[in-house]
C-alpha cells in the first residue's frame, strides 16, 4: 500500500489503538483480536496493536491495515526503539511501523533516519510519534509518511494534560505536508472531532475505548472525590 493509498483511507477516520499494559489482565493476543474485531465492528478504520505475535494475530484476523508497534520498556525510547524492532514488525504483517522519532538518542546508535530507510525497504510506511513541533517537522523532513502527537505529555518538558495536545495537532498540521494523526488522552468523540477540525488527517483513540482496567480505575477514583 503507498502512503496515498494510505491517507486516502485514513482521511478523518477513526484508529483505534488494542493495546493492554504489562501486567493488565486484557494483555493476551487472542483478548487484543477481539478487542480488534470489535473496533471493526464499531466502524473503526485501522488498528494500532504492540508487539509481533499481536501484530500479526490482529493482521490475519482483520480486514483493515494495521499500524504496528513494538514497545520495550518504559522509559527513553521505548516505542519501536530500533531498527531490529522496526523490521520485526514488519515481517508482523503491519502496513505502517509506528515508532519513537523524539530527539533522543536510541539504544542501538541508529537514527530515526536509519529506521524509515530501512522499514520502506522492507515494504512498509512508518508513523512518526513525537512529542514537539520541531521532531514531527524533521520526521516529514526524515522521511516520516504520517507524524502523530502520541508522545506529547510523556517526554519530559512537554505538557502535562489530562486531554489530548491539540495545539500540537494544529501547529504540526500547519507545517507538514504529510499527513498528522492526532493521538494521546482523546477522550470523548467530541474532542476527536476538534481535532479533525484542528486539521488532523486521522484520529487514534486507545484508552477511551479499549482499556476497561483504566476506565474502571477513573470511575473509582471519580467516586473517592469529596
Ligand atoms: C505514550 C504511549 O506509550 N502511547 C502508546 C502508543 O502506542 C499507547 O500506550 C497509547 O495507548 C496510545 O498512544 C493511544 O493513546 P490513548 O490511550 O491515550 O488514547
Amino acid at each position: 500500500m503507498t502512503a496515498q493509498d494510505l491517507a486516502d483511507t485514513l482521511r478523518g477516520r477513526l484508529i483505534v489503538s488494542c493495546q493492554a499494559p504489562p501486567g493488565d489482565p486484557m494483555r493476551e493476543t487472542a483478548t487484543l483480536v477481539r478487542l480488534a474485531l470489535a473496533a471493526v465492528a464499531g466502524g473503526g478504520s485501522a488498528i494500532r496493536a504492540n508487539e509481533p505475535e499481536v501484530v500479526a494475530a490482529i493482521s490475519e484476523a482483520v480486514d483493515l491495515p494495521v499500524i504496528g508497534l513494538w514497545k520495550d520498556g518504559d522509559t527513553g525510547v521505548y516505542i519501536t526503539p530500533t531498527v531490529r524492532h522496526a523490521l520485526a514488525i514488519v515481517e508482523a504483517g503491519a502496513a505502517v511501523v509506528a515508532a519513537d522519532a523524539t530527539d533522543r538518542p536510541r539504544p542501538d546508535g541508529s537514527t530515526f533516519e536509519e529506521l524509515v530507510t530501512a522499514v520502506h525497504a522492507a515494504g512498509a510506511l512508518v508513523m512518526a510519534d513525537v512529542s514537539t513541533l520541531a521532531e514531527g517537522v524533521a520526521a516529514a523532513a526524515q522521511g516520516a509518511d504520517f507524524v502523530s502527537t502520541t508522545l506529547s505529555g510523556y517526554v519530559p518538558g512537554t505538557p502535562q494534560r489530562t486531554g489530548p495536545d491539540l495545539d500540537l495537532v494544529t501547529s504540526l498540521s500547519g507545517s507538514v505536508s504529510v499527513p498528522v494523526v492526532a493521538e494521546g488522552r482523546i477522550n470523548t468523540p467530541e474532542e476527536a472531532a476538534e481535532a479533525l477540525a484542528r486539521g488532523a488527517h486521522s484520529v487514534v483513540v486507545g484508552t477511551a475505548i479499549t482499556a476497561p482496567t483504566a476506565l474502571t480505575s477513573r470511575f473509582v477514583a471519580g467516586l473517592a472525590r469529596p
